[in-house]
């Protein structure tokens, strides 16, 4: 079995896959007696009873069951992730960040995240989250695992290796990777790396529908790409650490419990490369909402109104005529976390920095700074090119609160943004 990662093609997809041959169980699920000694496990994402298109779920064959732990107890390594929202009233105000100067330093991917936007309840099964991370360590004999929410990782800066239970995922900034609610992983590092985590609580992220764009465009299912079975047989201590139900937990095994040698079935981790994107976008007039950027989505009760959508901001072309073509300004029922893996936003000329953060909760006035709008009142409308860049959102319908961290860190001028427009001249 090699190190190098393998990967399979396709979003959603029900595959099967085995590390060493014959490890897998043909024609059923739980044999008598799994191959090799195997235990075999399945892992649902969703009720049994869920419809097919709702529905996910693999089946592991491990070394040993994950029924064999030892009690969980309180963990206290990560004392800015997993904090609830500030609780005092939150006023209307929009919000920004630079990228906060003081993130954890020397510590690895668990310890290293810092929770900024909540909304909801974990216990709700509706509701994401908002984290940064910093990470300068490698997760040794330990690993973590969110029984609250699947998490969507947008690295920002250097390179993360995600060694998961169903196999490893390699990330780089530009590429996003997301690990399923209860599946364990580890995170290894070289150097400092940064980034972004959405951990959504609710339905899990999938593919929007396409309407009357066709059978193609946007994110394409193929680009997206499931690890092939990779294990480890280790017999060291173990840590680890669950977030549940808000709060983070410790354990420790005897082994290594990344030790699942074969599996099958449609609940797995996968990457995506960002740049695979289809941009659809107007050839003729005005600049559309921008659900037409949406990657992902995880619906809530209500058709149409998401619980998270990941929607992001790529390179492309701008070609519309008469028309102001940055963001227009508005107000949303939807409420938008929005940061920056690299480049610059075409609404925002100064203040958002690759790493930093943006909240419009609902209802609040936002659009392009003063800036961003003079110059794209008077811009030569010629076929220009948005390059280098690539903004994201985290777009929900449960408003934001942010924790008491990102309170404390919220740049303070921000309002200025939209200071000094001048008033409209009405005919006399
Ligand atoms: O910059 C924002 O606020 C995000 C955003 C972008 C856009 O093109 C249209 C609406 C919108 O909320
Ligand atoms: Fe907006």
């Amino acid at each position: 079995m090699s190190d190098q990662p393998r990967y399979m093609s396709g979003f959603g997809g029900h595959f099967e896959t085995e590390a060493i041959e014959g490890a897998l169980p043909k024609g059923r699920n739980s044999p008598q007696k799994p191959p090799f000694g195997l235990y075999a496990e399945q892992l649902s994402g969703s009720a049994f009873t869920m419809p097919r298109s709702e529905n996910r779920r693999s089946w592991l064959y491990r070394m040993r069951p994950t029924a064999d732990h030892r009690p969980f107890a309180r963990y206290d390594g990560a004392p800015l992730f997993a904090a609830s929202a500030d609780e005092a009233p939150l006023a209307p105000n929009r919000l920004r960040w630079d990228p906060p100067a003081d993130l954890p330093e020397g510590t690895d991917f668990v310890d290293g995240l810092v929770t900024m936007l909540t909304t909801r309840d974990p216990s709700d099964l509706e509701g994401v989250a908002v984290h940064l991370y910093r990470a300068s360590k490698t997760m040794e004999r330990r690993v973590f695992v969110d029984s609250d929410g699947e998490l969507l990782v947008i690295p920002q800066q250097g390179a993360l290796r995600l060694v998961t239970e169903l196999g490893l995922l390699e990330l780089e900034p530009g590429k996003v990777g997301l690990v399923p609610r209860g599946v364990k992983f580890r995170v290894e590092v070289e150097g400092d790396a940064r980034g972004y985590v959405a951990e959504n609580y609710g339905a899990p992220f999938r593919l929007p529908e396409l309407g009357p764009i066709g059978s193609n465009g946007l994110a394409n299912p193929r680009d997206f790409e499931a690890p092939a079975a990779w294990f480890e047989d280790s017999d060291h201590p173990t840590e680890v650490v669950q977030k549940s139900l808000g709060h983070l937990w410790t354990t420790t095994l005897d082994h290594s419990p990344l030790d699942v040698v074969a599996w099958h079935g449609n609940y797995a981790p996968w990457r995506y490369d960002l740049s695979r994107f289809n941009v659809i976008n107007t050839v003729s007039f005005d600049h559309p909402d921008p659900s037409i950027f949406t990657v992902l989505t995880s619906p809530s009760n209500v058709p149409g109104r998401a619980n998270a959508d990941f929607v992001i901001f790529p390179p492309r072309w701008m070609v519309a005529e008469d028309t102001f073509r940055p963001p227009w300004f508005h107000r949303n029922l939807m409420s938008e976390a929005m940061g920056l893996i690299h480049g610059a936003y075409d609404a925002k000329a100064e203040g958002f920095a690759p790493g930093g953060l943006s909240l419009h909760n609902i209802m609040s006035g936002h659009g392009p700074d003063l800036e961003s709008w003079q110059k794209a009142s008077e811009a030569a409308l010629e076929p220009t090119k948005i390059a280098g860049t690539m903004a994201f959102m985290v777009e929900t319908c449960w408003p934001y609160r942010p924790t008491r961290f990102a309170l404390d860190r919220a740049q303070d001028d921000y309002d200025q943004a939209w200071a000094g427009f001048p008033k409209a001249k009405l005919p006399r």
